[in-house]
């Protein structure tokens, strides 16, 4: 059954000073179903933030259509959480328990049933007992932890997240990789992930979708990953799934390269 569905999506954009139309995304078609973690690949400019901010409800496709549950997306909703690349969105004045709370403090949540929800939120990004701290006082992976659990903590039907390890160290990055799939084996929530990393794609995903090269960008192929539990890296399955991605992101990149010089 399809969860989230995108059917022959495209989207233009309308430059605000010469008037011109930009193509981003092109007949766009995916179907996901409930519980699966989908990363989305592809070369940079080809749409993958575009498909993610439609599906979130901030931008508006320009043809087809996107449904979820059933229902067309006409904007953004609880049920469907953003976590962005980087950690410019907590609130520098409230400590980390507070951030994570705040989405449940405006829903009205009382105050017993708000502190039990945080408590588990941390434990599940491995930040029990950091939450009287500050975000000043946190790491930029722990604060990209807090976005996490700040997410987690509403219970959204469906997690969107736009490179949310981008800005973080290689080790860093590992950590963050290991936990989220931890937390997805635990949680089964719906998930769509972009990301430029094809060994993070295959480490996390159930599905990986790859785009074609920009601009507009649309949908080359799926390759279904196989692999139940946790992932390594010296798997050889990991090694083939990797081998059959990179040779469809060098072909894209390929292209790209050579319509430029075109
Ligand atoms: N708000 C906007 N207004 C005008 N053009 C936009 C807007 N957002 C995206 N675009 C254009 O749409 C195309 C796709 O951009 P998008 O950010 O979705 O690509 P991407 O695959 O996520 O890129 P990257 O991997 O580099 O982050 C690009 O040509 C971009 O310039």
């Amino acid at each position: 059954m399809a969860f989230l569905e995108l059917k022959n999506v495209s989207k233009s954009f309308v430059s605000s000073r010469s008037r011109s139309t930009s193509l981003a995304v092109r007949d766009f078609d995916l179907e996901i179903a409930p519980g699966e973690f989908f990363c989305l690949l592809g070369p940079s400019g080809c749409g993958k933030s575009t498909v993610l901010t439609m599906l979130a409800g901030f931008e508006h496709p320009t043809g087809g259509e996107i449904r979820v549950n059933g229902q067309p997306v006409e904007g953004p909703s609880k049920d469907r959480c953003v976590v962005f690349q980087g950690d410019d969105s907590l609130y520098p004045w409230l400590t980390a328990a507070h951030n994570v709370e705040f989405g449940l403090r405006m829903a009205g949540m009382p105050s017993a049933e708000r502190r039990q929800k945080v408590e588990a939120a941390l434990g599940l990004v491995g930040l029990s007992g950091q939450g009287s701290k500050f975000p000043a006082e946190l790491s930029g992976g722990m604060r990209q932890r807090i976005q996490i659990a700040r997410a987690l903590v509403i219970q959204p039907k469906v997690l969107l997240m736009d490179e949310p390890f981008g800005a973080l160290d290689a080790q860093t990055r590992h950590v963050m990789q290991h936990e989220l799939r931890k937390i997805w084996l635990a949680t089964k929530s719906t998930v769509v992930f972009i990301t430029h990393d094809i060994d993070e794609a295959i480490l996390l995903g159930t599905r990986v979708g790859v785009m074609t090269a920009g601009p507009g960008g649309t949908l080359r192929d799926v390759v279904t990953i196989n692999i139940e539990g946790e992932r390594d890296r010296l798997d050889p399955a990991y090694t083939r799934y990797y081998a059959e991605v990179h040779g469809m992101i060098r072909d894209e990149v390929a292209k790209s390269v050579r319509a430029m010089a075109a």
